[in-house]
């Protein structure tokens, strides 16, 4: 970490329950040289990987649906969220973790996944870069039910729906999740599935 605009940075540690809410207090240097303090909360959970699985020939996807609380305390009406597989690091690296997610979640045990963007998805209060990736899937890769980790209580549906529905249901708002739109964008203008 460099920085010359800033110093004097000090932590101070506000929630450790689940993942981690951190103050920080330092200073900024403005435009005209003059120092200023400034405070911003920032929550580490770590960072994370996403991915969207794709059959060309079928011209599908692999979604999951699963109960979000903070969505649901935000508007969201039922909680629901229709996102591609996802999951925390854990310490793994990203493609190893999605390899690993996507069996755990989806079913599927896929071979190759290929990384197209590093994001932050909201600098501004969350540390996390979510890494990602797209991948091909096959039927004869689905080697279990999926859901989620058990002990995780996930209770994760997994959905293979046609491209063209997705995208459907990202411009109608039944998609609302920033990864999930990122990737069929993505999918959209590279021509994934043509
Ligand atoms: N008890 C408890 N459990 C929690 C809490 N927060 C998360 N968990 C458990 O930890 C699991 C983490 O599951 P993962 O599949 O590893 O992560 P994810 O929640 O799907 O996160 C993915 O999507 C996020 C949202 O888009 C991404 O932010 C993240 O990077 C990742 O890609 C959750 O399903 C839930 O069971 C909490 O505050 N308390
Ligand atoms: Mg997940």
């Amino acid at each position: 970490m460099k920085n010359s605009r800033i110093r004097n940075i000090r932590k101070e540690l506000l929630s450790d329950n689940w993942y981690t809410l951190n103050k920080f207090t330092f200073e900024y240097r403005k435009e005209d040289g003059t120092w200023e303090t400034q405070q911003r909360e920032a929550y580490d959970r770590g960072n994370g990987a996403a991915i969207l699985l794709y059959n060309k020939k079928k011209r599908t996807v692999v979604l999951t649906r699963q109960f979000r609380m903070p969505t649901y305390v935000n508007g969201n009406e039922d909680g629901m969220m229709i996102e591609v597989c996802a999951g925390l690091l854990d310490g793994d690296h990203p493609e190893d973790c999605i390899r690993k997610e996507v069996e755990e979640e989806t079913g599927y045990q896929i071979h190759d996944v290929q990384k197209v963007y590093e994001t932050y998805m909201s600098p501004g209060s969350v540390t996390e870069i979510l890494y990602l990736f797209i991948g091909a899937y096959e039927d004869r890769m689905k080697v279990g039910e999926g859901g989620g980790a058990e002990h995780e209580t996930e209770n994760i549906e997994v959905l293979e729906v046609s491209f063209d529905g997705a995208l459907g249901m990202m411009r109608s708002g039944e998609i609302k999740d920033a990864k999930t739109m990122m990737l069929l964008q993505y999918a959209l203008i590279s021509g994934l599935l043509d």
